[in-house]
């Protein structure tokens, strides 16, 4: 469904100054997935998300999306795609159903079509009631809705989020979802998704691609990303004074032990399994005479794998760095 290879874009700023914001991006992506693409504030997300979509020119490398590239035959390529991008694109003074409607007419529909389209839809994201509603009125979340409706007027393949859920309530959020993943279901639609969520991403992509300065540094299911880059911890506290020394020996021996740490009476590692290894680890300690006061057993989180691959948190997401070098020689911004 998506083919990128070497895809590249530089933002010329001045003679002296090059912002290289996507750098040599080799994505596959089949129909029917729905992919998370996870990074930091200006790591390249919606550069990318804008050069599958059409809306900016790469620099360099190739695209092709539905089988179309999306250089040569950008009109092709929206006509089979949706994307909801990260502002509100709707007019506020509209009504929610008007606005759909022209939106169906500027897809090629007619007005009995467009009509049609924007009562299923409405129905579709449990918006009917509101149809009559002023855009500029709706809530936060009833807007993120509309949005995702506005994105699926003309019944994309192919999905593109840009952060559908920032901003929104935990209750809004699940809401969101439950419908995204149920017109997914209906539809077979593949969907690719930007968040700066990690639960999200973790819990509703079956793929994360995880970028960082402009290029992916992994690929793989959220599970997979764990077990292969982060790991299980457990973190043991003795019950007596002096006895860690001890438990760490342990520790150590288990199988997959790593960075074994103690901090007084506290004992961290990484090991293969946790789950199983606590139990193990309080008879063991009990035995050699040094109880254990607590024994946690740590599952990953995708932040742990961005720390693991970086050495920096997602969490910390400071402001917004741009990785610029005095290379002026790129093509300009499209
Ligand atoms: N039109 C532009 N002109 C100049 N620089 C730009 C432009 N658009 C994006 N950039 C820069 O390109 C880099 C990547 O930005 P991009 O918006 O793709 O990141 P992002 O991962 O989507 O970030 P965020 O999570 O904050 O939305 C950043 O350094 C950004 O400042």
């Amino acid at each position: 469904m998506i083919h990128t290879r070497g895809l590249t874009k530089d933002f010329v700023l001045s003679r002296t100054e090059t912002v290289h914001a996507v750098r040599g991006v080799d994505l596959d992506i089949a129909p029917g997935e729905l992919v998370a693409v996870l990074g930091p504030n200006g790591a390249g997300k919606t550069t990318t998300m804008r050069m599958l979509t059409t809306l900016t020119r790469p620099t360099s490398g190739t695209a092709t999306v539905a089988g179309v590239d999306v250089t040569t035959d950008p009109a092709t390529v929206r006509r089979h795609i949706g994307y909801v991008g990260q502002g509100n694109g709707a007019g506020h003074q509209q009504r929610a159903a008007d606005e759909l409607t022209m939106q169906g007419q500027v897809y090629g529909l007619d007005r009995t079509a467009a009509r049609r389209r924007t009562g299923e839809l409405l129905e579709a994201l449990d918006l009917t009631t509101l149809a009559r509603r002023k855009v500029g009125d709706l809530s936060g979340g009833q807007r993120r809705r509309l949005d995702v409706a506005l994105g699926l007027v003309h019944a994309p393949q192919l999905l593109f989020l840009d952060e559908p859920t920032t901003g929104l309530d935990p209750h809004n959020r699940a809401n969101l979802w439950e419908h995204i993943a149920r017109l997914r279901a209906e539809h077979d639609m593949t969907i690719v998704l930007t968040t700066h969520y990690l639960d999200e991403a973790d819990t509703m992509a079956e793929r994360v691609v995880v970028v960082d300065h402009g290029q992916v540094i992994a690929d793989d299911t959220a599970d997979g990303l764990k077990r292969t880059l982060a790991g299980d911890r457990v973190v043991l506290t003795v019950a007596v004074d002096g006895t860690a020394g001890r438990v760490a020996t342990i520790v150590g021996a288990l199988p997959g032990a790593r960075d074994v740490t103690v901090e007084g009476a506290r004992i961290e590692a990484r090991v293969a399994d946790a789950a199983s290894a606590v139990p193990e680890l309080v008879l063991a300690a009990s035995a050699a005479g040094a109880p254990l006061l607590e024994a946690l057993a740590v599952r990953p989180t995708l932040d742990d794998v961005f720390l693991a691959l970086t050495g920096r948190s997602l969490r910390d997401d400071g402001p917004q760095t741009s990785d610029s070098t005095d290379d002026a020689t790129q093509e300009a911004a499209a």
